[in-house]
């Protein structure tokens, strides 16, 4: 899975795209549709009443700098349509989309092209290459209509071409490449405006598995360079989970949840949501930071209190078998039971310290590992596992009870957690 790419010192993420109370009707009359929709009526209703279609229906979310943020729903639910509002190529019947702080609602007719032209791009799943047109020529087609000279065009196609592997034919015509590699001149196309929005509706979705998944971690790894906010509609969990950092669930014009995949897996908002993740394998989108427990374990801070005595009489007093030992930062040093604090001070009856008495195979797990990841290690391991986060600072323990309970909970489809659970460890 996807980690967030613009967030990693946990900053604040900076709002791209604000979506406020956004609706869609399809129809003559939208506004009458509307009303009754705000009274409660509801979808099949107001198309039963009036024929209008209610395609968006009171969407509100924030879309983060660089994130890839994607839309999933089944057919119908409204997901070309709400992404297709953000740029107005369908003009929503009401609310507000915000976008870097402006107003794109209240954008004229020029400013709104240059809107587009400037700061968005579009792939779409099936685009038509021009036959009669070289690749580099397809290209930079969509430059021609900002008016960049053709050098410039040429220059800045080539580079697309370059990020998706595909520099050294641009003189091919399309018939000559593969549905694959197509596929990627529709991305470079996407790529040459240099837009600091991409949205994506159904871009991967012709392609068999196998590119499919190539073209995925190609999306992943430019985004690893460039942090574009990227919008991608999709109906495929799998690749919902691969790329997304966070994920929109629509159902019949509604956004039902927005969140990372660990936070709707774990916590879906109804059975629509439920049944959408059911099928996947929760251990490989739970992670060890998501149950991380720091209240049981005896934790020792080695410069401090870390005597080889002092911690075992302190294990008898609390009636523990293992203590966790800690720099002064923090740090994660190793893990200490009562028979190696016994062992050690059997054979080394002075100068002996508290490094001398850590299990070796005592191990800390990335909060970010998955449960898959960590199985092995809780399995074969009597202690709880210490889970460190990325600078190695101790975050706590995941036990072997906590991890088997989570386990159960997700292969019965309910993923919720419950945040207190007694006599755990
Ligand atoms: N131009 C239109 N006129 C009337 N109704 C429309 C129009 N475009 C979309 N709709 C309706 O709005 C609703 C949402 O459609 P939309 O295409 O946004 O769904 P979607 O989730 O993108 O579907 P798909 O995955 O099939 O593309 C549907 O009920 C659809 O029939």
């Amino acid at each position: 899975m996807n980690n967030n790419h613009n967030n990693s010192d946990n900053s604040e993420p900076i709002e791209k795209i604000a979506v406020k109370n956004l609706y869609k009707i399809f129809g003559p009359e939208p506004q009458q549709a509307l009303d009754l929709l705000k009274k409660g009526k509801n979808k099949e209703e107001i198309y039963e009443q009036t024929g209008h279609t209610v395609g968006v229906q009171d969407a509100s979310m924030s879309i983060n700098q660089g994130e890839i943020f994607v839309v999933m729903g089944l057919s119908g639910s409204g997901k070309s349509t709400l992404v297709r509002m953000f740029n107005r190529l369908i003009e929503p019947t009401s609310g507000e989309v915000i976008v870097d702080g402006e107003n794109v609602m209240a954008m004229n007719h020029n400013q709104l092209v240059n809107f587009r032209r400037s700061k968005t791009s579009m792939v779409f799943q099936s685009f038509a290459l021009m036959p009669h047109l070289n690749i580099i020529d397809n290209v930079s087609f969509g430059l021609e209509l900002s008016g960049m000279s053709k050098d410039k065009r040429q220059e800045r196609a080539l580079v697309a071409l370059e990020q998706v592997g595909l520099e050294s034919w641009g003189n091919a015509h399309p018939r000559e490449l593969s549905g694959g590699m197509q596929q990627r001149v529709g991305l470079a196309r996407g790529l040459a405006v240099d837009p600091a929005i991409m949205l994506m509706d159904e871009a991967f979705s012709a392609l068999d598995p196998l590119i499919r998944t190539e073209m995925q971690d190609e999306l992943l790894k430019l985004q690893d360079q460039h942090q574009r906010t990227i919008i991608f509609i999709s109906h495929d969990l799998d690749e919902a989970l691969r790329i997304g950092d966070r994920i929109a669930i629509m159902e019949g014009g509604r956004v039902v949840q927005v969140g990372t995949p660990e936070e709707i897996l774990q916590n879906p908002a109804d059975d629509y949501v439920r049944a959408f993740f059911r099928g996947v394998d929760p251990t490989g989108v739970i992670s060890a930071g998501d149950i991380v427990r720091d209240t049981q374990p005896t934790v020792i801070w080695h410069t401090s209190q870390g005597g080889l005595r002092a911690t075992l009489e302190k294990l008898n007093d609390l009636d523990r078998e293992y203590a966790y030992i800690l720099d002064s930062q923090r740090r994660f040093c190793g893990v200490v039971s009562i028979d190696s604090l016994r062992d050690t001070l059997e054979r080394k009856t002075s100068g002996a310290k508290i490094e001398d008495a850590f299990l070796p195979e005592a191990t800390a797990v990335l909060e970010t590992d998955s449960l898959q990841d960590i199985l092995p290690l809780v399995a074969s391991h009597s202690w709880p596992i210490p889970v460190v986060n990325e600078e190695k600072k101790y975050r706590g323990v995941v036990s072997k009870n906590r991890f088997l309970r989570t386990l159960h909970r997700a292969e019965n489809g309910d993923h919720q957690q419950k945040s207190t659970e007694p006599g755990e460890n």
